[in-house]
């Protein structure tokens, strides 16, 4: 009942809550622009770890790190909060948003996916692609233009998470746009308002307050949809066309696609109690993982790339450690040389500590929660009530990374930061990122080409960042590149 929730929870602090409406007053002034400074002036008033009730809602805000820690290791706290039901008409019910026996059933099959073995044939794919990626740069190297990265890093990610996971080819790249990147663009900034305006998170009333938006999200789900649906059609029909050919792989060649068969080809010959996936059930995981598999990356390199334009001695560094692993060979990158780039992983870390690319992530209590040692020492938190984990202000808490705001890859050379779990960009326990492995082998192959290639400079303005869902920027990610001499 509220009377318990209300007791439960009387030792955090939050905005005065009128009975009925909550904290009304905050509530309406939320935007997405606004959300990231007014949180933290709301955790620099009531502390990190509070409370702030949404109408008849309980929404826990925490950037507390002993309090983080215990809630993501929890292996039966692993509900996602039901603002994630915004998500469903787009990504139904996949591994990201399900819980209970359908997510674990899912998360097993979809592991060895991921596998060691299966990202070091992915890392041919890895190379070809950004190497169509550099050719896409060199037309904007003249050391004067200021160019938009993140476009064109997201085309690459695409490309990349089509051709590795789904078996297939889009080329985003070469055709200089893609209907279905756009289309998560504009979803992720339609999600991202609806998601602050706290009354929008619920369909019908966004419906009918705003029916053209509500419109426009629909036609955009059909794209997103229509891009995937074809996307698992044609590998279904290259499965079955190879399935005849018997066992010749290189017939699979010939039709520009590899064997290399992993995630896709794993649910389309997945059964579970003897029963394939139904069709609806594979779509659901393609969107899941095409979506959370470019956007997130795409945001990542880019932020990445903008950060090193203003950091010349970082890039220097990045390439004497290329210099050191590679000397001056071209031969194809293995795992193990990019396991040695340890600099080179400092500066994604960094870069993904000042912007992480999943800003906040949400767990719905379904039932009592007890911590202990949070900065209020311990506690419950009642059944019925959300968690809001705002990872953007963790990663820049004064107390544990002095300076927060400047750019410092070697904070992360102290082994004990690279592995404190409640610190880290890819969440942690049960329901952390399946997919951090391949994101940290595509990225790390992507920058030390592209910093080998060209040099890049500190041209145009400064990023906004903006957590729209993935955290992007209002005004791009802007910087210049001039090719390196050889
Ligand atoms: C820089 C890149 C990435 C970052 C920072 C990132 C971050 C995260 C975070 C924080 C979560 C937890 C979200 C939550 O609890 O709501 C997550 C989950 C997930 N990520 Fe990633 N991710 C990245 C790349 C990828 C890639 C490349 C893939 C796919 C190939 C992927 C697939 C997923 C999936 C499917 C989940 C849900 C897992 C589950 O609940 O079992 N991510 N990611």
């Amino acid at each position: 009942s509220k009377k318990y929730m209300r007791h439960a929870v009387r030792n955090l602090q939050g905005p005065f809550a009128i009975p009925l409406l909550g904290c009304i007053q905050e509530i309406s002034r939320l935007r997405p622009k606004n959300i990231t400074s007014s949180v933290a002036s709301m955790f620099a008033k009531y502390g990190k770890l509070m409370k702030l009730w949404a109408f008849n809602r309980l929404l826990i805000v925490s950037a507390d790190i002993e309090f983080n820690e215990q809630i993501l290791a929890s292996p039966t706290h692993i509900t996602k909060v039901a603002v994630y039901n915004m998500l469903h008409p787009w990504l139904g019910i996949g591994l990201l948003t399900s819980d209970g026996k359908k997510w674990h059933t899912r998360r097993k099959i979809i592991t060895p996916t991921f596998h060691f073995k299966i990202l070091e044939e992915f890392l041919e794919v890895f190379d070809h692609q950004s190497t169509i990626l550099l050719q896409c740069l060199e037309e904007k190297a003249d050391g004067r233009s200021t160019i938009d990265i993140y476009p064109l890093i997201c085309l690459f990610t695409l490309d990349v998470i089509v051709e590795t996971a789904m078996g297939t080819k889009v080329n985003a790249q070469t055709s200089k746009s893609c209907q279905y990147a756009s289309a998560v663009h504009e979803m992720t900034e339609l999600l991202a308002m609806r998601f602050v305006r706290l009354h929008l998170n619920n369909e019908l009333v966004f419906t009918i307050l705003h029916p053209f938006k509500k419109l426009r999200q629909t036609q955009l789900i059909q794209i997103m949809h229509n891009f995937t649906k074809s996307v698992i059609e044609e590998r279904r029909i290259l499965l079955q066309q190879n399935q005849h050919k018997s066992l010749h792989a290189e017939a699979n060649e010939d039709m520009g696609c590899k064997k290399r068969s992993a995630f896709l080809d794993v649910l389309l010959q997945a059964t579970v109690n003897g029963q394939p996936l139904s069709d609806e059930d594979i779509r659901e995981e393609v969107d899941t993982f095409m979506f959370e598999g470019h956007d997130t990356t795409a945001s990542a390199l880019s932020f990445t790339l903008h950060l090193l334009a203003r950091h010349p001695r970082v890039q220097n560094k990045i390439l004497a450690e290329v210099q050191q692993i590679c000397g001056n060979s071209e031969d194809p990158l293995t795992l193990m040389n990019l396991n040695e780039m340890k600099y080179l992983e400092c500066v994604i870390r960094e870069s993904l500590r000042l912007y992480p690319s999943v800003p906040i992530f949400g767990r719905q209590f379904k039932e009592d929660f007890a911590y202990t040692h949070s900065t209020l020492g311990d506690g419950v938190i009642p059944a019925g009530s959300e968690l809001y984990i705002w990872s953007t202000l963790v990663l820049r808490d004064p107390k544990r990374y002095p300076n927060p705001s400047e750019f410092v890859p070697e904070r992360f050379e102290d082994v004990d930061e690279k592995i404190n779990l409640s610190t880290s960009p890819f969440s942690a326990g049960p329901r952390n990122c399946i997919g951090q492995k391949f994101a940290m082998y595509e990225m790390k192959i992507t920058l030390m080409k592209i910093v080998r290639t060209f040099e890049l400079l500190p041209l145009g303005e400064d990023v906004q960042p903006i957590p729209n869902i993935v955290m992007c920027s209002e005004n791009g990610m802007q910087l210049g590149l001039r090719k390196r001499k050889a």
